[in-house]
């Protein structure tokens, strides 16, 4: 198998296995196709009638698991491919050709109807910076083997989630036909500790600590390897980098499916479950770590204009110039808000990831609550003082201005 090639396994009930490796991308070359290559050729049916969804119009979910080296990423897929969940699922790994993780993949599934497709991707992968040719591909594929209901993503153990995110996380005007539904990241609970203090060079936060920070579930796995001690020590560490997200400890990722699919993390399918993911679970944070990448949730009373909520995405997530008082540069990886924003009636829903973002007006401010706007920020040298500032600098102080 080479690095171009793609590997299909389509279990005619529910299941189909990608394998995505990395490709190179030149400039000249069209949007992605996925095509069968000579060694074995891909028969396509029009429309494989056990594939395609009833539903044709709905958008497919994708779902990033991540999680550092060892941390049980493919223990989960197995895991969640042999529940029951009444669903088609597609899944991707983001492998980069590593004969080792192909070889595991291939237990995945195993059991059922089985079969095998090999597919070559022409140009475009999942983990370059040009957003459309993942999307791309996938869309195809989902033309040719009919739609899946879901999609499943298995990042490497050393991905950053972050540009995969962005990759997936399609402004709804683009009309496409998958939607990011949220990232899951699994923990070793033994190594984990380990795996986020490590030191990289320059001073570079290494990945263990961006895929705790960018994870809207976070699965403290192999809780059978630790007592109770080391066990509050790794969760009060992963809280304080993101006191944002969901957290759930499992013994080979054991997990109601309900916690993991379907989150809409994303959207505001459910505005009470997004509010939750506001609430702050921010814990004191623990003096022997570096913790140069924590959440901090700050509310400022009032409203602001809509140039100031241009100015914040423009400020902390485009220029990234927003300094703190001792002259550090502040980094966001991931924030979400509800805002209130002058001439709006609705509350104002923001959420971004990386340099991505988006606003949407949700559910009518309640006349007897006083306006105001929250955020909640995931990211590098972030404190509560020099955002509070920020934030109150851009809201005014003229509360319930409809
Ligand atoms: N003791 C124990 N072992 C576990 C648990 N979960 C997974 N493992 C084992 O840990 C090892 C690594 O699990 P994987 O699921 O392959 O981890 P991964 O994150 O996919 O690993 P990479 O793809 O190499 O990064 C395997 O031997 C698993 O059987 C657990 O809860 N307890």
């Amino acid at each position: 198998m080479t690095s171009s090639d793609q590997l299909i396994y389509v279990n005619n009930h529910k299941l189909a296995l990608a394998i995505i490796p990395t490709m190179d991308i030149n400039e000249d070359d069209d949007i992605p196709m996925l095509v069968a290559s000579e060694e074995n050729e891909l028969e396509i049916e029009e429309e494989p009638p056990d594939l395609v969804c009833a539903e044709s119009s709905a958008r497919v979910p994708v779902t990033i698991l991540t999680g550092y080296l060892g941390a049980g990423k493919t223990t989960l897929l197995n895991y969640i491919l042999t529940q029951q969940h009444n669903k088609r699922i597609a899944v991707i790994l983001n492998e980069f050709g590593e004969g080792s993780s192909m070889e595991k993949s291939l237990n995945v599934g195993q059991g059922g109807d089985l079969f095998e497709e090999w597919l070559e991707l022409r140009n475009g992968c999942l983990c370059c910076s040009v957003k459309d040719n993942g999307v791309k591909a996938i869309e195809n594929l989902m033309k040719k083997r009919g739609k899946f209901d879901y999609i499943l993503l298995e990042t490497t153990g050393l991905a950053d989630p972050g540009p995969i995110a962005s990759l997936f996380w399609m402004d709804k005007q683009l009309e496409s036909e998958i939607y990011l539904d949220g990232i899951i990241t699994v923990l070793d609970s033994k190594y984990g500790e380990k795996n986020i203090s490590e030191k990289k060079p320059d001073g570079i936060i290494n990945e263990a600590v961006r895929q705790v920070a960018l994870a809207d579930l976070l699965i403290l796995n192999k809780i059978d390897l630790v007592d109770e001690h080391q066990l509050r020590t790794v969760t009060q560490l992963v809280r304080t980098i993101n006191g944002s997200a969901a957290m759930v400890q499992t013994q080979r990722c054991k997990v109601d499916l309900d916690r993991i699919l379907d989150l809409h993390a994303y959207d505001c399918f459910d505005i009470e479950a997004y509010e939750q993911t506001l609430r702050s679970r921010f814990i004191d944070d623990l003096p022997h770590l570096d913790q140069r990448v924590r959440t901090v949730t700050v509310e400022v009373e009032g409203s602001m204009t809509q140039e100031g909520l241009d100015s914040l995405v423009e400020t902390l997530l485009w220029e990234r110039s927003l300094i703190t008082s001792s002259g550090e540069n502040i980094k966001v990886y991931r924030m979400k808000g509800i805002l209130s924003i002058i001439g709006e009636c609705r509350r104002v829903m923001l959420q971004a990831v990386q340099e991505l973002y988006e606003t949407e007006p949700v559910h009518i401010w309640p006349e007897h609550v006083p306006r105001s706007c929250k955020l909640v920020l995931i990211g590098e040298n972030i404190n509560e003082t020099d955002i509070r500032s920020f934030l109150s600098n851009l809201v005014s102080a003229v509360p319930n201005v409809p």
